[in-house]
């Protein structure tokens, strides 16, 4: 690896690769002219794919594993990226890629859902690497450190977004079972010295299977094991489907199928099963022949009975409709679609979609495209109750408002992959009755649990370097912001009781004298920070990774509107910089609304924070005076394009992306030309911004009169480069401007 001081900038998918399209060349005019790198390296879902397959691809298709290139570069102190928000594939994400892809004449395989031999497994294990949350745990060599800067903050503070009004009488709630969740179960152990487990199922029948043969661990190392029983889930929904029908109230699923991969999609189809009981029975047979997945959603079901007569298509789809009004209204992602909650499993994702729930007065969508109260099922009680928390508290106190409001910032421990529940290959689908034993090397028995054949296990694994790095950053964080620092570990769960010990250990390492640091279960963790922030105060939280996903959606959907809109870093414990883009995702939504009136609403304001942070940490690490400035220069502009309000619309016609883009390289020149501290640098940024200014009505003519058109890029997850670059480019007056500056 080259130790050239530079930046590697991720393409991705969906919204934030089609920004990248634009953004991207302003940031190359800059970066360029200063001298400093900045490459790029392609983890979008499609590349991932493909990198998977040289052997069947030619020299032209061929392309290299980039994330596995920086997975390297994260452990090494030259690193620095910016990570824009990627695609965490779901099962129908990953098959429409693979699709997608034939179609352009990538020979793939087609993905086997049931290989049938060595081959089919090959292909399926291959496949699968690119499958769920794949590229996060794989960069994230350092703990999360994300606030909104105080920039973000004042702009919020002048121009609020909406907020829906909580009325005390509100029926919408969370619901979450109260026996044989994780929660319930969770066993949980410290590694005393290295060493090796063994993960056995001893089957009823005598006979047993091994799930895992040798799993090494580190001294230190907080492990975990717990069971969720499909047979209690199942009833548990059974309740709450009628409980929601009696209430009256919408009936909603909120998991994260796409991060914990393994997990969530075995629970989001024992809730599709559940749901759509009768139906599923009656034509058990025929959707078994057509390959019907609970797993992958009601969706799944329209797409496999395709193949069957339109007579039979009718048939199932009247007893769907006859169904319908016997079970309770569903929550809808998109009514005008007839897209339910259940139809696919990346729809409705628990981190954004509780808080545009809370957002939205604790309601979510009916089918008639009105808002209604909400059940919000969330089956494993280990964070369920602070939703439920947040509920209560608007209805006691109403909505929150933006223009008054502290702020939570988090300090999350997720290096080296520190608890990825239910993600990867420690998690099962238990396949008989009988109990799940972890044995070390010495054949002692560290966990045990009764399952039944249907029951999901998990393991989890916390190393505990990443646990030191994360109470030093608590610390740091409290030190430098004066805000009180909470621990949100609850004494009652097994794996937060070893973390509390070892948190209360770490924190003698460091000097605490003046801070407030206190270590509180996640529910009063959660009503303190509430009751402060309608103060006005800011409360840090301190939290695992699963916590640090949801409330970096929360708090920032509830004080700016959008997790889009935070600076998002990860110090690699190497000394190198992660630098990830908002909390977000890739919003789909956005690229539907571009591909029918190219209006691209992404607003790329966490690119722009991302890019200074980055450039920062470039100058101070590498002395790159030019770097320096450069960073300067942006977090001036960015705190110019706040104050002017230069955000995108979400209407078209309106400023879009694209017009985002073109001040904030407007307000980046004029403070390159403000400045006088490189005279090379004044000069020829005072000719941009000049150029900038005085065509500024032109440009933003031709950025916004391009809209209102149907868009054809002849791709989702691999459009075509150049179509996306000239749609994205559209303005002539800019692109011009811009190649005056840039080297060459
Ligand atoms: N770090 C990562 O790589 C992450 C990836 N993901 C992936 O993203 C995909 C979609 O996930 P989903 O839960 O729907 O989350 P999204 O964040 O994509 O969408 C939720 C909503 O948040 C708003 N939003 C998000 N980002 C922006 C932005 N930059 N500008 C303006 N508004 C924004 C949009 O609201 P509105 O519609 O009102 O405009 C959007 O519809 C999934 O494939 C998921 O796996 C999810 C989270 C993080
Ligand atoms: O990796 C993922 O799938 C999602 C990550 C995410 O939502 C987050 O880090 O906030
Ligand atoms: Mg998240």
């Amino acid at each position: 690896m080259s130790k050239t001081p530079k930046i590697i900038y991720t393409l991705t998918d969906e919204a934030p690769a089609l920004a990248t399209y634009s953004l991207l060349p302003i940031i190359d005019a800059f970066t360029d002219s200063a001298g400093v790198e900045v490459e790029t390296r392609d983890i979008s879902l499609a590349a991932r794919v493909l990198a998977q397959f040289p052997d069947v691809l030619s020299d032209e298709q061929r392309v290299s594993d980039d994330l596995a290139e920086l997975g390297q570069l994260a452990t090494m102190p030259e690193a620095n990226i910016i990570k824009l928000p990627n695609i965490s594939a779901s099962g129908p994400q990953l098959k429409a890629t693979i699709k997608e892809l034939q179609s352009q004449g990538y020979p793939l395989p087609n993905y086997p859902d049931e290989p049938k031999n060595d081959e089919e497994a090959s292909v399926k294990a291959r496949y699968d690497k690119a499958k769920g949350s794949a590229v996060n745990p794989v960069l994230r060599e350092g703990n999360s450190d994300r606030r909104a800067p105080k920039s973000v903050k004042n702009y919020a503070r002048k121009y609020p977004h909406r907020m829906g009004e909580w009325s005390a009488d509100s029926k919408s709630h969370v619901a979450h079972m109260s026996e044989g969740d994780f929660y319930g179960s969770e066993q949980s152990a410290v590694m005393e010295k290295a060493t090796t487990l063994k993960i056995e199922l001893q089957q009823k029948d005598g006979t047993n299977v091994v799930l895992k043969p040798s799993l090494s661990v580190l001294a230190g190392e907080v492990i975990d094991a717990a069971s969720m029983s499909s047979r209690r889930l199942r009833s548990f929904i059974d309740g709450q489907i009628s409980d929601a029908k009696e209430s009256d109230v919408l009936f909603s699923l909120h998991l994260k199928a796409t991060m914990m991969k393994v997990s969530d999609p075995i629970m989001f189809g024992i809730v599709v099963e559940e749901f759509y009981k009768d139906v599923l029975a009656k034509h058990a047979d025929t959707l078994k022949e057509v390959g019907f997945n609970p797993n992958s959603g009601i969706g799944d079901l329209y797409s496999a009975i395709e193949k069957l007569s339109s007579d039979q298509q009718a048939a199932i789809k009247g007893d769907i409709e006859a169904l319908y009004k016997e079970r309770p209204a569903m929550a809808m992602v998109n009514s005008h679609k007839g897209i339910t909650n259940l139809h696919v499993p990346s729809d409705v994702i628990i981190d954004a979609s509780m808080p545009a729930m809370i957002r939205d007065s604790g309601k979510m969508w009916n089918v008639n495209d009105e808002l209604q109260d909400t059940k919000a099922v969330i089956p494993d009680r280990c964070y369920a109750t602070i939703y439920q928390a947040v509920i209560e508290d608007c209805k006691k106190n109403g909505a929150f408002d933006p223009t008054t409001m502290g702020s939570v910032p988090n300090v999350g421990l997720m290096a080296q992959k520190a608890e990825e529940y239910g993600s990867h290959d420690k998690t099962f689908h238990i396949p008989a009755d009988g109990t799940v034993v972890v044995t070390d090397e010495t054949g002692q028995t560290l966990f045990s649990h009764p399952v039944e054949a249907g029951d999901i296990w998990r393991m989890c694994q916390t190393k505990d370097a990443p646990i030191q790095d994360w109470v030093k950053l608590a610390v740091t964080r409290a030190r430098d912001s004066g805000a009180p620092a909470i621990f949100w570990l609850d004494a009652n769960r097994a794996h937060d009781a070893q973390l509390i010990k070892k948190v209360e250990t770490y924190l003698k390492d460091h000097d605490t004298a003046g801070l407030d640091i206190r270590i509180l279960a996640p529910v009063d963790a959660m009503q303190i920070s509430l009751e402060r922030i309608r103060k006005g105060e800011d409360t840090i939280s301190v939290t695992g990774n699963v916590l640090r996903d949801y409330l970096t959606d929360l708090f920032p959907i509830m004080e700016l509107g959008t997790s889009a809109k935070m600076l998002s870093i990860v110090p690699l414990m190497n000394g190198g910089g992660l630098f990830e883009t908002g909390a977000g995702g890739s919003a789909p939504k956005h690229v539907q609304q571009f591909l029918e009136e190219n209006h691209l609403r992404w607003d790329s304001l966490g690119e722009f924070l991302a890019l200074a942070a980055s450039l920062e940490h470039l100058g101070s690490t590498f002395g790159n005076e030019r770097a320096t400035l450069l960073a300067k220069a942006l977090d001036e502009a960015n705190g110019q394009f706040l104050d002017s309000n230069k955000s995108p619309s979400r209407k078209v016609g309106e400023l879009d992306n694209r017009g985002s883009h073109f001040y904030l390289a407007m307000y980046w020149a004029e403070a390159l030309a403000a400045q006088d501290q490189d005279e090379e640098m004044k000069t020829l940024f005072t000719r941009l911004a000049e150029t900038l200014k005085a065509n500024e009505a032109t440009i933003v003519d031709e950025l916004n009169s391009v809209q209102g058109q149907s868009m054809d890029i002849q791709g989702y997850f691999h459009p075509n480069g150049e179509l996306a670059s000239q749609a994205m480019r559209p303005s002539k007056t800019l692109n011009d401007a811009l190649a005056m500056v840039a080297k060459g």
